[in-house]
This record gives C-alpha cells, structure tokens and sequence, in this order.
C-alpha cells in the first residue's frame, strides 16, 4: 500500500441556510492524496471544491466523516497546511523580502534562517531581483509568485491552493503553472488545488479528483498516466498523445454536471 499524506473518509459538509433550510455542499467524498503529489480538485461551479479545501485547511468543519494528515484528524488551522488564496493580500509597507519573511518570524524562527529561507524561496519563484522592491510595484502575477514563497517559507507539509490563479491573463496563468511545476519538483511538497480550469488540472495534476456539483459527490478519480513523469513545458503536456482525449473527457464530464 502506498502511504498518503492526506486521507479524505467519508467527508460530507451541511450547511444550515436563512429559513431552515440546508444545503449539502459535500457528500459522502472520500480519497487520499500521496505525499509529495499534486492533487488538483476539479469540478463546475458548486460542486464543493472550496468548501472541501477548506475543511482540509481546517477553516470549516466536516458535518461527518473524517480528515486525517498523517493519520491525525485535521481540528483547525495549523502551520503544517499552508493556504495560498486567489487574491494575495500583501503588507504594502513591507518589501517582498519582509513579506515573505513576516510568517517566519510569527512562527519564531531566528533572524539569519529568516532571511536565508526567504532568499531560497524568493529565487525559486523567480524574484531575486525585487526582494527589496514593495508589492505594490509588481504585477498580479509576480504578486502572486510573493504569495506562494511566503508560504512555501513556513515549511508547509501540504500547499493548499483555492483557484490561485484565477484572476491573472492568459500568458501570466501557463507561466505560473509552470513555475507551479518547478516548485513542486524543487521543494517536494504535497500540493492541493482547486480549479474548474481543465488544461490547467491536466498539465498540474498527478491525480485529478473530479467532483459533481448539487451535491458534490466524487465523480471519478482521474490519473493522467499518459504523462511520462512531470514536464514543466505546458505545450510539451498538450502534444503528448492522450491529451486530447483526457481532455475531451474531462469537457464532456464537466457538460453533463453544468446542465444538472
Ligand atoms: N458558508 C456557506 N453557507 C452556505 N452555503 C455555502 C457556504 N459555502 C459554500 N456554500 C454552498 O456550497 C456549495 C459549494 O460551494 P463551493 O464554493 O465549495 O463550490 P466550488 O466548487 O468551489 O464552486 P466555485 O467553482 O464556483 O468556486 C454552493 O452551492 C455554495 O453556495
């Protein structure tokens, strides 16, 4: 048996509406996700991607069923899951150094390591150069790459990420997924995703879980075995044989939820 980091068991989450009424977002999914895997969460618009990420970041409770990182159920927030959310909040008045540095030093990690992390994970999302330069001078995108270093800093076992690259345009969007690709074979950590983006599930995900919506059930668990191991060319992933029709599966799935 391969061992998980991650074990999603039987997870539904209700949530109690004005008038008293509920609406079950969640219901009954259950998988696991490898250590060192990335996992992507795809699915149409209400099928409860959020709401099961954040159960996993332990910001909502599960109405039943359990979570488990590393066998231990998840009972809140913890620093051994970092959350990375579409719109990055930055400090304005501290520099991309600084802000990446700001985690650490809430977690009491000592001055030299602060910085010497901070340096690391700052050159591995390709911003050397504006380590002093203040947030509000870079664009989305580089906003965003701040926002995955200060996390990536905290040591995270899991980088939990809610359509982290939602509000970026085209070309920025496939350069951050590559950089995504990069990160995951440099520094090793278990990544969760969510996106109703299909290419982007594909090329990201080692295992893609596909969930329905009204409720959201899992559909199905899609390995896209038809990649030769991780590439961090997206157009490398497209012109593999096997992308098309993953693809058009995935569109076709996607077609029968919408219409429910
Ligand atoms: N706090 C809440 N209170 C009531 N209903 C909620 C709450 N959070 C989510 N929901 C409902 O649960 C369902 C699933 O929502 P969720 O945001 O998890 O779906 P999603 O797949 O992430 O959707 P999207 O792709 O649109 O972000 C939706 O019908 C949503 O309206």
């Amino acid at each position: 048996m391969m061992s998980a980091l991650l074990h999603i068991q039987n997870v539904s989450k209700t949530f109690d509406l004005p008038g008293g009424q509920a609406l079950t977002a969640v219901d009954d999914v259950s998988f696991a996700v490898e250590k060192g895997s990335i996992c992507v969460l795809l699915g149409p618009s209400g099928s409860g991607k959020s709401t099961l990420l954040r159960m996993i970041a332990g910001l909502e409770t599960q109405s039943s069923g359990a979570v488990l990182l590393n066998d231990t159920p998840i009972e809140g927030p913890g620093r051994e899951r970092g959350m990375v959310f579409q719109a990055y909040s930055s400090f304005d008045w501290l520099s991309v150094g600084k802000n990446v540095e700001f985690g650490m030093k809430i977690n009491g990690v000592p001055k030299p390591e602060r910085r010497a992390r901070a340096e690391r994970f700052i050159g591995l999302v390709g911003l050397s150069k504006f380590i002093d330069a203040y947030p509000s001078r870079l664009s989305g995108g580089m906003r965003q790459r701040v926002a995955i270093a200060r996390t990536l800093a905290n040591a995270p076992d899991v980088l939990l990420m809610d359509e982290p690259f939602g509000a970026l345009d085209a070309e920025t969007r496939w350069q951050m997924q590559e950089l995504m690709i990069e990160v995951a074979e440099a520094s090793g950590t278990t990544m969760i995703i969510v996106t109703h983006d299909i290419e982007e599930a594909i090329f990201l995900a080692d295992k893609i879980v596909f969930l329905s919506s009204h409720p959201g059930r899992l559909k199905e668990e899609i390995l896209p075995t038809f990649k030769p191991g991780r590439l961090r060319n997206k157009e490398d992933v497209i012109a593999l044989p096997g992308y098309a029709e993953m693809e058009r599966k995935i569109m076709r799935m996607m077609r029968e939820e919408g219409h429910k």
